[in-house]
């Protein structure tokens, strides 16, 4: 009679523990699809099921080697970092090829072993009476430090040509041989969307396939904001430590870190610590370190230590090999005549390029009707048309300056009294209006400030164009003047 019921216990806190699992699960699916797309989560990783929770680890199943294997190598990171941000005690993933049902095989000793509830089942498949585990192999996790890697972004996709062959060959260099002198830090910088993240997520899948180092990227934004929970969570001997743990580290747009002293004091320390250890920095930025004026002197001095490289702006020639290369990848014929056009119209940067091809090709998928010339006017309408118009932000600051009559620099700087506050919004507005640039570009023109803060200035002055019809009319007047 115990017996029963101390199996009844335990099959109840087997399903309590089974629908906890379950509700974190659904989640992380949602947080995947969402990220992937409903196509390549139905593709990859919809068959995939919970598994026991063992101490730090947890066990998804894959009904396929080849589904274990791939989704493993894309997306082993994440699913890592997902469920640590669920349930903080886990940190490792590991993935299990289960084959079901299977009521023949012996010794399910691992099912057994692990005391596992009944979450151990995979839920895409029917109930099993035995999971048939192939060999069990751990995908590390830097759940707290990594972002994942984009697997589009690597060295087989990244177009060479005058502008990054230099960055390029550098970026390769430390790939191949992480830490060499004089390669480290390697220094990344150029303009927006030419590609400095691509390279840096190169460096890193290059690695990591290799399976040599441990890697971790993040954004500098990313870096401050992990800083500030450590802190909150009194956690920053972890945050150090795991930072300091790792062979290779990536930290994207620097620039961010712009008047953030104490974020910057601390990467300071963690720079040290790992180059005085042999380990590999990648940085890159929007500008060369000597140019980052907001930075404390002593990193920019450190910054520039190792190999700086400069990604420039696109020569028509390298635009057209970009678009090449991405009209091949994607299986939809684009004539030379189209992408000559596109490589013409499109100077600013290659992500709007290949925004552009892309809007195009999904356009001929969709419709199923060749792509010509004129169709690519008709569908491209309003890019071409951001383009066209030669305005710049500079100009439109100088112009919203003149005309309130405030100080140039008031554009960039940070007071807040409405007198240099409105026409700095209606600079962000008209810049959102008048020029292709996105929308944290532009925050980062106006003093490197925050996307939201664009956002608010736009809506700011629509509303106050709707209430105040003097006001409407200067914006409307700046605006032609701007235009014309
Ligand atoms: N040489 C290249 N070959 C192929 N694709 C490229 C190349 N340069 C940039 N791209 C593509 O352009 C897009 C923007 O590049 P990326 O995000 O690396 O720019 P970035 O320099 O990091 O920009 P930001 O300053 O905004 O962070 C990406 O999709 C990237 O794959």
């Amino acid at each position: 009679m115990t017996g029963g019921l101390e199996g009844y216990d335990e099959v109840a806190e087997a399903n309590a523990q089974k629908s906890i699992l379950d509700i974190h699960w659904s989640r992380i699916c949602a947080r995947l699809k969402a990220e992937v797309g409903e196509v390549e989560y139905n593709t990859w990783l919809r068959q995939m099921g919970v598994g026991p929770v063992d101490e730090d680890e947890i066990t998804l199943y894959l009904p396929t080697r080849f589904l274990r294997d791939w989704v493993r190598g894309q997306y082993g990171d994440r699913l890592g970092a997902l469920w640590h941000a669920e349930i903080p005690a886990i940190r490792r993933v590991e993935l299990q090829v289960a084959r079901g049902p299977s009521p023949a095989v012996d010794g399910d000793a691992s099912a057994a072993e692990s005391g596992a509830p009944s979450a151990a089942t995979p839920p895409a498949m029917p109930v099993m009476d035995a999971v048939v585990v192939e060999e069990p192999r751990t995908a590390e996790v830097r759940s707290d430090l990594a972002a994942p890697l984009d697997p589009r972004f690597t060295f087989d996709t990244f177009v060479v040509g005058k502008p990054n062959e230099f960055a390029y060959a550098c970026a390769r260099r430390v790939a191949e041989r992480p830490s060499s002198p004089g390669f480290n830090p390697l220094f990344l910088y150029g303009g927006v969307g030419l590609g400095k993240t691509h390279l840096m997520h190169a460096i890193g899948s290059e690695l990591v396939r290799e399976g040599r180092v441990s890697v971790a990227y993040m954004s500098a934004e990313k870096f401050m904001y992990r800083f500030i929970a450590a802190i909150r969570s009194q956690s920053t001997m972890e945050f150090k430590e795991q930072l300091r743990s790792v062979d290779v580290l990536m930290i994207d747009d620097l620039q961010f870190l712009i008047g953030k002293d104490n974020t910057q004091e601390e990467f300071f320390h963690t720079f040290n610590a790992l180059v005085d250890a042999g380990r590999q920095i990648v940085v890159s930025a929007d500008k060369s370190p000597s140019d980052l004026s907001g930075l404390e002197d002593r990193l920019r001095t450190r910054l520039g230590c190792g190999m700086v490289a400069d990604i420039h702006a696109t020569t028509f020639e390298l635009r057209i090999s970009i678009l090449e290369a991405k009209a091949t990848a994607s299986g939809v014929e684009v004539p030379a005549k189209v992408l000559e056009f596109l490589a013409h119209k499109i100077t600013s940067n290659v992500r709007e390029l290949e925004g552009a091809l892309n809007r195009l090709i999904a356009h001929a998928n969709l419709f199923g009707r060749p792509v010509t010339l004129e169709t690519t006017q008709d569908v491209l309408h309003d890019i071409l048309k951001a383009n066209n118009r030669r305005v710049t932000i500079e100009e439109i600051q100088r112009k919203v300056a003149e005309h309130w009559n405030i100080r140039l620099t008031d554009m960039s700087s940070a007071r807040r009294s409405t007198v240099v506050a409105r026409p700095r919004q209606v600079a962000m507005f008209l810049s959102k209006q008048l020029t292709s640039r996105s929308l944290p570009e532009i925050g980062r023109k106006f003093g490197n400030r925050d996307h939201t803060t664009v956002i608010y200035a736009v809506r700011r002055v629509m509303e106050l164009m709707e209430q105040d019809p003097a006001f409407a009319e200067d914006v409307e007047l700046l605006r032609r003047m701007l235009e014309s």
